[in-house]
């Protein structure tokens, strides 16, 4: 599946408009940040393959889907990528986590990165790349490159807000990656934001506005 996705999910509609809010603390962001984390991982695994085994439950013997593979590694994008990471670590508690250290530079809007950290199962396990904020594209599009270099083949990628430049720069660099977003906003403005948006989405998250 290719493309992008949406979740229709009126709850998280309400946590976005609250992530949105200029008025809400780095505390309250964090907390919705982890929460739509595990939303938009949920939606991001439900079409992972699965397979049919037998089970007892207490009651009687039946049969089961459980997934066919081991979880996939979860990859957080520095420095905001955590904040997902939070939510998305409930959800899949046994997955290997890597850290991606990209920053943008403020005039040119190219990323660069300065750390790599990458679990060894990438290319058994697969992986969901993180990232709350697709602006440009640029980030996105280094970052799935990274996970592919690492040996991943079968990517998926969460982001809160996709803006519609990115998100056509990242499916066209990437066009078997899937992007799972909580909304695709109207466009970027001159210094490279999200309009609407919600801001810095690292500073509002550690505090460093
Ligand atoms: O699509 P792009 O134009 O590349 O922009 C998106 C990137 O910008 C933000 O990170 P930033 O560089 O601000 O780093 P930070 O998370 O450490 O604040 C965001 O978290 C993305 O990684
Ligand atoms: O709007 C934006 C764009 C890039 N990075 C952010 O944190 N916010
Ligand atoms: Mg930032």
């Amino acid at each position: 599946m290719t493309g992008l996705r949406i979740p229709d999910n009126a709850l998280l509609r309400h946590k976005l408009a609250r992530l949105r809010d200029r008025r809400t603390d780095s505390a309250g962001f964090r907390r919705l940040l982890a929460e739509i984390g595990a939303m938009l991982t949920m939606e991001a695994m439900a079409d992972l393959p699965e397979r049919e085994e037998a089970v007892e439950t207490p009651v009687t013997a039946t049969r089961a889907r459980m997934l066919a593979a081991p979880e996939p590694c979860l990859v957080a994008v520095l420095r905001a990528g955590l904040g997902l990471l939070e939510g998305a670590r409930g959800i899949l508690p046994e997955a290997p986590v890597g850290h991606l250290g990209l920053v943008r530079d403020e005039h040119t809007l190219v990323a660069s990165e300065y750390v790599v950290r990458l679990p060894r199962d990438l290319a058994a396990r697969g992986a969901l790349v993180l990232d709350p904020m697709l602006a440009t594209g640029g980030s996105a599009v280094q970052a799935v490159a990274r996970v592919k270099q690492a040996g991943a083949t079968t990517i998926r990628f969460a982001c809160v807000v996709a803006a519609p430049e990115g998100l056509h720069a990242l499916c066209a660099a990437h066009p078997d990656v899937p992007v799972i977003a909580a909304a695709l906003d109207e466009k970027l403005n001159e210094r490279g934001y999200i309009v609407p948006g919600l801001g810095d989405a690292g500073d509002r998250c550690f505090g460093t506005e």
